[in-house]
């Protein structure tokens, strides 16, 4: 029995929902190319990773309720330390829902609980700002379900082959109810990690991976909430997409 201000201590943080963050960083970069994996490569003046990790570092120093920030990097990767405001493990997997199971495993192995909110946001995702993170989470906290930032789709939308050297238009679909998903993608622990279970056995018998946490989601029956996010927060993927993230991120620090 401790004192009875501990005890209400443990009551508040029962009471009040908890958030962890889970950084995958564990891909390779492919599509991007170079000689760094592109969550390593230099924009505006450091490491992409570190513009992502800045941002929640950001959320976390303001509130308490982010309890960590946990970066999955693939075995062996040395790039990264751990610091006061994030952790880093070596445990990504093959592929990115590989890698997150592994990040919540280990949440859970630090104490992190099945009702706790988990915040899954792509390394690659570095104009990810503190505002957007706070929008998913109040719009999130109190839902059933949980959430992702996406963005409505701001083209006209062509249907056509999976044969993109010779693409042809094949129709041209509404556009009203359709969305990009971004990151973060928020959810409950416990049921986050049922979801990707399914989804990662699934995939050994055939199925095609999940590429996010909402579709492994999606797939028990619910519906995440889409929350609007920004044509900013796009991923770097491409070789191209570099420069576009080292200029929107040198005007944010001009006009900081
Ligand atoms: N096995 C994997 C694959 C991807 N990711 C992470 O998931 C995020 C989004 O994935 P994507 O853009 O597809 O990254 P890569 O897999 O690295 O890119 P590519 O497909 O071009 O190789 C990135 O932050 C990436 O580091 C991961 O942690 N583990
Ligand atoms: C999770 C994600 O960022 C949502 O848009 C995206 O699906 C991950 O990228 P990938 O290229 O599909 O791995």
């Amino acid at each position: 029995m401790g004192e009875p201000w501990e005890n209400a201590a443990h009551s508040m943080t029962a009471l009040v929902p908890q958030f962890h963050v889970l950084i995958p960083c564990a891909g390779t970069g492919t599509r991007a190319g170079g000689s760094l994996p592109k969550q390593y490569q230099a924009v505006a003046g450091q490491a992409l990773v570190l513009h992502t990790l800045a941002a929640f570092a950001a959320v976390a120093a303001s509130q308490p309720s982010l309890r960590q920030v946990l970066v999955v990097v693939a075995p062996g990767d040395t790039f990264l330390s751990s610091t006061s405001a994030w952790s880093v493990v070596p445990q990504g997997g093959a592929t990115r829902a590989d890698t997150v199971a592994q990040g919540l495993a280990e949440l859970r192995a630090r104490g992190a609980r099945d009702e706790d909110w988990v915040l899954v946001h792509d390394a690659a995702r570095c104009l990810i700002t503190p505002a957007q993170i706070d929008a998913l989470m109040v719009a999130c906290a109190d839902d059933p379900v949980g959430g992702l930032l996406a963005l409505p789709l701001p083209d006209t939308l062509k249907q056509a082959g999976v044969d993109r050297e010779n693409a042809r238009v094949q129709a041209t679909l509404d556009r009203a109810d359709k969305w990009l998903a971004q990151t973060p993608q928020m959810f409950r622990l416990g049921q986050l990690a049922q979801a990707l279970a399914q989804a990662l056995d699934q995939a050994a018998q055939g199925a095609a991976a999940v590429t996010d946490e909402a579709s492994a989601i999606e797939a028990l029956g619910l519906a995440p909430r889409l929350v609007p996010g920004s044509a900013q927060n796009f991923k770097v993927t491409y070789p191209e997409d570099f420069a576009l993230a080292e200029a929107v991120l040198q005007a944010r620090k001009k006009s900081a």
